[in-house]
């Protein structure tokens, strides 16, 4: 019996949230699970550098989970593009989760699924948001508990600006400190504390404030992401309450009214930088399996 697991986008940090808070965002990993087969058969649109059989990500995570489950024909569809701060992989781990907790009738919750993808992850700031929808504010403790609260996202438009190249999870944190100093740390943590309470608040105007503000990963990464300064620059223009890195990146995410949207692509497309520009919502459900 055939069905289907539909995985939203993912956006994480939201700038000083680092490794803890997310958004799930209008595009989506959808994965059709077929007939089952003498091997795993993964067919997708993604490119020769992603497996086709039991090495893909998907099936790597539920053969992780179940070991037993019998190989099937997936059908994977994508719009969420790879390497690029939108939490494709996120997507595949939580899709390879599903695939096991369905074939295998484990009956995991939702918390099991959060603390299991969690796990794979290293950290939870886009697959709580892909699995829960909305905002996600969550953290990973030293005993590996995960905690995760759901939020409500403001109404907005997010324009998300993906670079032509990829900039894997990994490159992107390796650049990070090892340590921050205490002084460092509590400011940090302070901007990131009130970030949370002001979107749980609905201040608008505090909270994209705050969103950049990051101390924790934006100025190390800067390097490896010089459009992020310039399209701040023409989201204040355009009238945004923020821009932030989405992830480890390449992809900025730009946080705007709906009316302000074409104002914003319209500077996008005078600046000469190359990329394209996605006009998103947040996705107010996580994972759907129909
Ligand atoms: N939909 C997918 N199906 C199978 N494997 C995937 C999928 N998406 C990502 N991957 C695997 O994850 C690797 C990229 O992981 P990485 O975390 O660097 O990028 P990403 O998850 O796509 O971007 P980000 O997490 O920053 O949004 C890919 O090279 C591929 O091996
Ligand atoms: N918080 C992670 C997100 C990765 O998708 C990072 O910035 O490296």
């Amino acid at each position: 019996m055939s069905f289907e697991i539909i995985v939203p986008a993912t956006s994480a940090n939201l700038g000083p949230g680092f490794d803890s808070i997310g958004i799930a965002v209008s595009r989506y990993l959808k994965v059709k699970v077929e007939a089952s087969t003498a091997s795993w058969q993964v067919e997708h649109q993604l490119g020769k550098d992603v497996p086709t059989d039991e090495r893909n990500l998907i099936v790597k995570t539920a053969l992780q989970i179940a070991p037993a489950i019998q190989p099937h024909h997936l059908i994977v569809d994508s719009e969420i593009p790879l390497a690029r701060g939108l939490g494709s992989s996120s997507s595949a781990i939580i899709a390879g989760i599903e695939l096991a907790d369905h074939l295998a009738e484990l009956n995991l919750s939702q918390l099991e699924k959060l603390q299991l993808a969690t796990k794979i992850e290293g950290h939870p700031d886009n697959v709580a948001p892909a699995i829960l929808g909305d905002l996600t504010v969550s953290t990973y403790t030293a005993d590996q508990q995960v905690f995760s609260i759901k939020g409500h996202f403001p109404e907005m438009a997010l324009m998300a600006f993906v670079p032509p190249t990829e900039l894997l999870t990994t490159a992107s944190r390796s650049v990070l400190p090892a340590k921050l100093n205490f002084s460092t740390a509590v400011k940090a943590s302070s901007i990131g504390n009130t970030l949370v309470a002001a979107l749980f608040a609905g201040d608008l105007k505090q909270a994209g404030q705050l969103m950049e503000q990051d101390q924790f990963h934006e100025q190390y990464r800067a390097h490896l992401v010089p459009h992020l300064a310039k399209l701040r620059t023409l989201g204040h223009q355009a009238g945004a309450i923020a821009t932030y890195l989405s992830g480890a990146g390449p992809t900025t995410m730009t946080v705007i009214d709906l009316k302000s949207c074409q104002r914003f692509a319209d500077l996008v497309a005078a600046s000469g930088l190359s990329g394209e520009l996605l006009q998103l919502k947040v996705e107010r459900q996580g994972v759907v399996i129909r």
